[in-house]
């Protein structure tokens, strides 16, 4: 029986566990797809490079066209990661009839629409379970699973590498930059860590979410994104002091027709289910209309989670290419894109203060909120080593980002406010 041939371009972390989960697992695939899967090409920087696979050198090669243009290469899965040359790599495949399975969030969600078009107007497949929340199959969650719920709100941990710095930190009192050196060691973090901490990675994905969650055309700059290089033990601390745990948190929500979406470091409630999902593992909360509160959890990030979505993605392109439906899956946005003023999104926040430890400082704060209408769900104040200094900490309750970003310049303007330290969204605990 003739062997399905597939083009892969990369062999780094993901590509590795791709080759071997084909061939660990190649008789459950062809179960289900009725033929053998093979590897016959696949592209890397350097042919000469120690890898943790056997594979032949023949099979490797630095030019891509070796695969785009092989007329017995049916899919190319590409893992290699980067933007421009590979959006014009996917966009050669997919005129060559070729179908794609990709685990690249960066080119699916800036160039994701223009390709998931190209695909369908070839006839071709374009899946990319494994670009959100790695292993998680989280978009066949969306789209199938929920195909008839309409989502008001998307929220999760989707990014393994900041999630695995942040359980460090938080549970063994180890460094940012202990920590960071360990999760590119270990495999998760992308080929520029820049991208994973200061949040792009999960602005990318939030992306990716919520332009399936709502059916609308969300794009990366629609996101407004914070990541985690600023987050710092004291605040981990303070935060534990008061009953959170720190996680860096996508939120897409929908409010009637507009929509918000966000990522930044987030204090939950240490009750909250999300604070519970530590080290690289993911966590996406979906809330439907009609199902309610669901949560999907599993590994974002390392090589074999990563590649059982791609493969998974690779099975489904088969079995259409069985029945002959390919290309015909991708569905085009419904609803047009309708973004929140700061006036219209509300949060509670965590505020740390450094002010002049003096009788009627602690009043005049608190008159700056009580103008805008916010008041407080908790409040801490500490003595700070500098003299005649003291830390206030405040957690609001609801409050609109408009109100909350006015406050801030008015306490910075105000004489007796030395600094503020920092300031984070909180999620959970009294409605
Ligand atoms: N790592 C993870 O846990 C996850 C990664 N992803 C995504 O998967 C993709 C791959 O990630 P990962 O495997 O970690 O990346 P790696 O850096 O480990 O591997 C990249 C691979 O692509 C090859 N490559 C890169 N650029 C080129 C180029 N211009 N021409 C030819 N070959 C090239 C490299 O070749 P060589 O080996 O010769 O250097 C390497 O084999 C990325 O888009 C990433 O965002 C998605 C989810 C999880
Ligand atoms: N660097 C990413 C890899 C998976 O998408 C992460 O840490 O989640
Ligand atoms: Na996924």
């Amino acid at each position: 029986m003739e062997a399905i041939s597939i083009g892969l371009l990369g062999l780094g972390t993901v590509g590795t566990g791709v080759v071997k989960i084909i061939e660990n697992h190649q008789d459950k695939i062809m179960h289900q797809v009725g033929c053998p899967v093979k590897v016959k090409k696949v592209l890397v920087k350097n042919v000469n490079k120690e890898r943790d696979i056997s594979i032949t050198k023949e099979m490797l090669t630095t030019n891509a066209e070796d695969i785009l243009n092989d007329p017995d290469i049916d899919v190319v899965i590409e893992v290699m990661g980067g933007v421009e040359e590979t959006k014009d790599y996917l966009t050669k495949a997919l005129q060559n009839k070729k179908h794609v399975v990709t685990a690249n969030k960066d080119l699916m969600a800036i160039h994701g629409a223009k390709l998931l078009q190209q695909a369908s107007q070839n006839g071709c497949d374009l899946f990319y379970e494994a670009s959100v929340a790695g292993g998680i199959p989280i978009l066949r969650g969306l789209v199938d699973g929920l195909a008839s719920d309409r989502i008001n709100k998307l929220m999760g941990i989707v990014n393994g590498t900041t999630n695995f710095i942040l359980t460090k930190m938080s549970k063994q009192q180890r460094t940012y930059n202990e920590v960071l050196k360990e999760a590119q060691e270990l495999g998760f973090a992308e080929s520029d860590p820049t991208s994973d901490v200061e949040g792009l990675d999960a602005a990318r994905k939030m992306t990716i979410l919520a332009t399936l969650g709502f059916s609308m055309n969300i794009s990366l700059e629609d996101v407004k994104v914070q990541g985690i290089s600023k987050v710092t033990e004291e605040d981990i601390r303070y935060g534990s002091q008061l009953g959170y745990t720190m996680k860096l948190i996508g939120v897409a929500q929908r409010d009637n027709e507009k929509v918000e979406v966000s990522v930044q470091p987030t204090f939950l409630i240490d009750s909250h289910p999300l604070a519970a999902v530590n080290d690289e593992f993911n966590a996406v909360y979906v809330f439907g209309e009609a199902v309610g509160e669901t949560m999907f959890y599993g590994p974002g990030a390392g090589s074999m989670p990563t590649a059982t979505a791609v493969v998974s993605d690779l099975v489904n392109v088969l079995k259409n290419m069985r029945l002959g439906v390919n290309g015909k899956s991708a569905v085009a946005p419904q609803y047009k894109k309708k973004l929140k003023e700061a006036n219209e999104i509300f949060s509670k926040y965590f505020l740390r203060l450094q002010v002049k430890d003096e009788v009627g400082v602690f009043a005049e704060i608190t008159s700056i909120f009580s103008q805008h209408g916010v008041s407080f769900e908790k409040i801490l104040q500490l003595p700070v080593k500098e003299k005649g200094l003291a830390e206030i900490v405040l957690v609001t309750h609801h409050a609109s980002l408009a109100d909350y970003e006015n406050i801030l310049v008015e306490l910075r303007d105000l004489e007796t406010v030395q600094t503020v330290k920092s300031s984070y969204r909180v999620e959970g605990g009294i409605k």
